[in-house]
């Protein structure tokens, strides 16, 4: 069969690719519903991901966020019509002690290889997860931004130091909302304290127990341990006032991406015996787990549709130009594509 890809050439530039595709193999074919643009996504987009890294990597299809229904399945794993997350990190091989999101043959979709922008999608069997049927789709279209606050806290969980008194998420956007969520889901005793730049951002964040603008947090604060949400410039800052805040041999898992290295007060991550954590991306069993997790508590999905921004339909490439400069303009939640292309 012939399918259209929708890749990216230059920045704001799509085309489409035609690509044969056999159905003689191991593929599960799925047809995308909803997909969501993510901050790594404009950045391609707008080219601010660098010069280096655009000839690298383009063209290619963009997005790794989306779920969708199986179209075709010769193996007879899912029903067709089956809603399901797709995974967008393909890994290689396996290693005893390094995940697969951390292995550097894993390939990930719309950062080197083909995202979601395609009419139909061939993918491993593994790398499909079943969800409920009456998910609300809207949120289902982000599961993967919120697996990586899942595979975040798992790495937390196994690294750092037991107390969970205080912990305070950095970042007052999609994935701060989602991590201190979390954590307050599996940590109920726990204080979760959000620290953000805009008091109208912090105002969605109804169920943390404490919120601080960044430039009013009192001097004698103290936290456990820190979730850094932010990337791009403003990491640094963030990154060093949690140094300034965290009580000793706290951990921080860093989780915001930034284009340019940024500097840390590496004398106090030192006298203070800090533990960092980097967390990137995320495999199969946080996709697993964090569907778990929504099939649980109901009450996630329902916090999560706060994060829907907006919904756009896609029917043509015009409309994803349009779709992509429209978030650029929104400072609050995630863009979802109805993908009706
Ligand atoms: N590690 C991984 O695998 C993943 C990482 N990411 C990365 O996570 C980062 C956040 O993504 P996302 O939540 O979607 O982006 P958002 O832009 O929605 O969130 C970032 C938020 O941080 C706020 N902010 C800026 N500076 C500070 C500061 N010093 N302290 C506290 N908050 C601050 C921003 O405010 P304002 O807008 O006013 O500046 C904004 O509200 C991005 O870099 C993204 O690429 C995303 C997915 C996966
Ligand atoms: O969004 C992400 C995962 O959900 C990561 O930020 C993204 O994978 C980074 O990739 P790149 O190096 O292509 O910017
Ligand atoms: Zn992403």
């Amino acid at each position: 069969m012939i399918n259209q890809v929708y890749r990216l050439v230059s920045a704001r530039q799509f085309e489409v690719t035609y690509k044969d595709r056999s159905l003689q193999s191991d593929y599960v074919v799925v047809r995308p519903e909803y997909l969501s643009i993510c901050a790594a996504d404009q950045r391609y987009y707008t080219g601010t991901r660098g010069k280096e890294a655009m000839s690298a990597k383009l063209p290619m299809a963009l997005i790794h966020e989306g779920i969708g229904k199986v179209v075709f399945d010769r193996s007879g794993k899912f029903k067709i019509g089956t809603r399901v997350v797709m995974i967008p990190n393909t890994p290689t091989e396996v290693d005893e002690y390094c995940a697969e999101n951390y292995l550097r043959s894993s390939k990930f979709r719309s950062s080197g290889y083909d995202g979601f922008m395609q009419d139909y999608v061939f993918l491993e069997a593994d790398r499909l997860v079943e969800l409920p049927e009456d998910i609300n789709p809207k949120v289902a279209a982000f599961t993967e931004l919120i697996t990586i606050a899942t595979h975040s806290i798992t790495r937390f969980e196994a690294k750092a130091h037991k107390r969970r008194d205080v912990l305070g998420v950095w970042g007052d956007g999609n994935l701060g909302y989602i991590t201190s969520l979390l954590l307050k889901k599996k940590y109920p005793n726990s204080k979760i304290i959000i620290f953000g730049k805009n008091q109208y951002k912090l105002d969605h964040f109804s169920f943390v127990d404490e919120a601080y603008q960044i430039d009013e947090i009192p001097e004698d604060l103290l936290i456990d341990h820190a979730f850094e949400a932010v990337g791009g410039r403003g990491s640094e800052a963030a990154i060093n006032q949690i140094i300034d805040h965290i009580y000793p041999e706290g951990s921080i898992a860093i989780m915001g991406v930034s284009e340019y290295p940024i500097q840390l007060n590496s004398r106090m991550v030192l006298e203070k015996g800090i533990t960092i954590i980097g967390s990137s991306r995320s495999g199969r069993k946080d996709f697993v787990d964090t569907v778990e997790l929504m099939k649980e508590f109901p009450d996630i999905v329902d916090y999560l549709t706060t994060l829907i921004g907006s919904v756009q339909s896609i029917t043509t490439i015009g409309e994803i130009i349009e779709a992509f400069e429209k978030d650029l303009t929104v400072s609050w939640g995630k863009t979802v594509l109805a993908w009706n292309i």
